[in-house]
């Protein structure tokens, strides 16, 4: 992924400003900001929900402009608020994404078999989603941002209200993807904790970069001490 100088306001309130960003592939990189850093701005731009004021996607070396509709078709997301149907079964919410993707019913059967077994849910394959536990439900989520085998995977705090120990198994599946398929995970978050689990850290406040590096960089760029103090000092 690519960014070149994206620029997003509302009104007279600036929310990115001038972001120039490139993630290589096979990196897990947290965005951590506090509450308005503009991460979800910068969620809704990649996604093509909003269009920039100005600046360039490039996802997988495709441009937002010129090949929009391909450079989506990459990115996999999980949003910060629910987005299954909750009334129609496991397996039918991932049919439902694989054909949207264009993926044929051979292929995704399969890939919703082997996803069912990866997130240990193939006993859940025909419940409706109602009956899942917060954590399988999340898990249901990821299985399906990845079905299309996206190069860019976007979490935009996708733990929260989980338990440590489903925390933990996320993160896991995560990890195994980026270094099975070498995708790349922006994960935005504002726990330190999960900032602290990534290859990189890109601190975003205010709509401008404050810091990126690995944690450790990180937090010496931010003026030393732990991550979580050298986070909240520099965004207080
Ligand atoms: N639709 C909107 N209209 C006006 N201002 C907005 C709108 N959406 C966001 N903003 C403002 O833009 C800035 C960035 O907000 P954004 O929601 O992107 O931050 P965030 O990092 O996602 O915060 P949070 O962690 O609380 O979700 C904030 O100042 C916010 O008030």
């Amino acid at each position: 992924m690519r960014l070149k100088a994206l620029h997003k306001r509302y009104g007279e309130r600036v929310a990115l400003k001038s972001l120039d960003l490139t993630l290589t592939p096979g990196s897990f990189v947290a965005l951590l900001g506090p509450n308005g850093a503009g991460k979800s701005t910068l969620f809704q731009l990649l996604t093509g929900l909003f269009a920039p004021d100005a600046g360039e996607v490039e996802i997988d070396g495709l441009a937002f402009g010129r090949h929009t509709r391909q450079a989506l078709a990459r990115i996999g997301v999980v949003f910060q608020q629910m987005s299954l149907d909750l009334d129609l079964s496991v397996r039918r919410n991932l049919q439902f994404h694989a054909q949207l993707h264009g993926l044929p019913s051979a292929l995704a059967r399969q890939r919703i078999d082997d996803a069912a077994e990866t997130f240990g849910l193939t006993k859940d394959l025909q419940r409706a989603v109602r009956e899942l536990s917060g954590g399988n439900r999340r898990k249901v989520e990821l299985a399906r941002a990845l079905l299309h085998r996206p190069a860019l995977l976007l979490m935009d705090e996708p733990t929260v209200g989980l338990d440590p120990k489903s925390r933990r198994d996320l993160l896991a599946a995560i990890r195994a993807d980026v270094a099975a398929r070498h995708s790349s995970v922006l994960w935005a978050t504002h726990l330190v904790e999960e900032a602290q689990a990534a290859d990189r850290v890109l601190v975003l406040h205010k709509g401008v970069l404050l810091a990126d590096g690995t944690p450790a960089a990180v937090t010496e760029q931010l003026g030393g001490g732990s991550l979580e103090e050298a986070f909240v000092k520099a965004t207080a």
